[in-house]
């Protein structure tokens, strides 16, 4: 067993050299603060069953973390459902199971320790979400609080995101708006999806994943760091105030 020095010397390591220079965090939303990743699932799974098929996590790699309209058309395309079921009539048909389902949604482990602690050390951060305006409403109206320590929130029909997630235009757009002059290098990206870590390398930043654990590991790469869950995170790594635990 190591002895109690031989921690401290290790952490200090870590301390001396971290991953990156982070000034400031930007939290994907969809299955990385809030669990409602099952619930796109769930409702997807039903759709496709009535045409006879079934909903597999390659094609969830897919669709997590898009636009909505994007997201319609992968589903469609990728199930051969062209001529049976447009990505418009999907939205339609998706949209009041998923409507009741939202509110429900649960914040994911070790979120509310992460932003209290960086909130408590100054750090700022914002949420980038492909999630449009409505959605967000419903997602959030039972975690108000934690919403309020964001700076700001930049979400998939904002006029400044042209493309969903790979592109960067989400996380560039929520670099920007934080005050001063932000360097991509200085942003910390928290995703669980593959197209959010690529918008987030696409950004120049530096990306933290904690994906779903059905979620096939060929999806990871591309990440910093990949995480069981925001429990494993430590902030000193990363040149952010360690948690005082
Ligand atoms: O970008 P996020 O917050 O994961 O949201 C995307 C979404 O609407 C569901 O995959
Ligand atoms: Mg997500």
């Amino acid at each position: 067993m190591a002895s109690a020095g031989a921690d401290e010397a290790a952490a200090a390591a870590v301390a001396a050299q971290p991953r990156a220079a982070i000034s400031h965090v930007i939290f994907d939303m969809d299955g990385l603060l809030l669990d409602t990743e099952g619930f796109y699932t769930e409702v997807q799974e039903k759709i496709l069953a009535r045409y006879g098929k079934v909903f597999d996590w390659s094609l969830k790699a897919k669709m997590m973390g898009k636009k909505a309209a994007e997201s319609a058309r992968i589903f469609v395309d990728e199930c051969g459902l062209d001529g049976l079921l447009t990505p418009e009539q999907f939205l339609e048909e998706r949209e009041s199971m998923l409507q009741a389902l939202f509110p429900s949604c649960t914040k994911l482990p070790g979120v509310l320790r992460l932003i209290h602690h960086l909130h408590a050390n100054g750090i700022p951060m914002a949420v980038a979400t492909g999630s449009h305006k409505r959605h967000f409403a419903l997602k959030t109206q039972n975690h108000q609080v934690m919403f309020s320590l964001m700076h700001h929130v930049v979400m998939g029909d904002d006029p400044e995101v042209k493309a969903g997630k790979p592109s960067p235009d989400i996380f560039l757009a929520a670099m920007r708006r934080f005050e001063g002059n932000v360097e991509p290098s200085k942003c910390l990206v928290f995703e669980d999806a593959p197209s959010g870590v690529a918008a987030a390398k696409n950004a120049g930043m530096s990306a933290v994943m904690v994906p779903d654990p059905r979620l096939d590991v060929s999806y990871h790469k591309g990440a910093d760091q990949v995480l069981c869950s925001l429990l494993d995170f430590k902030p000193i790594e990363w040149g952010l105030p360690p948690f005082n635990e």
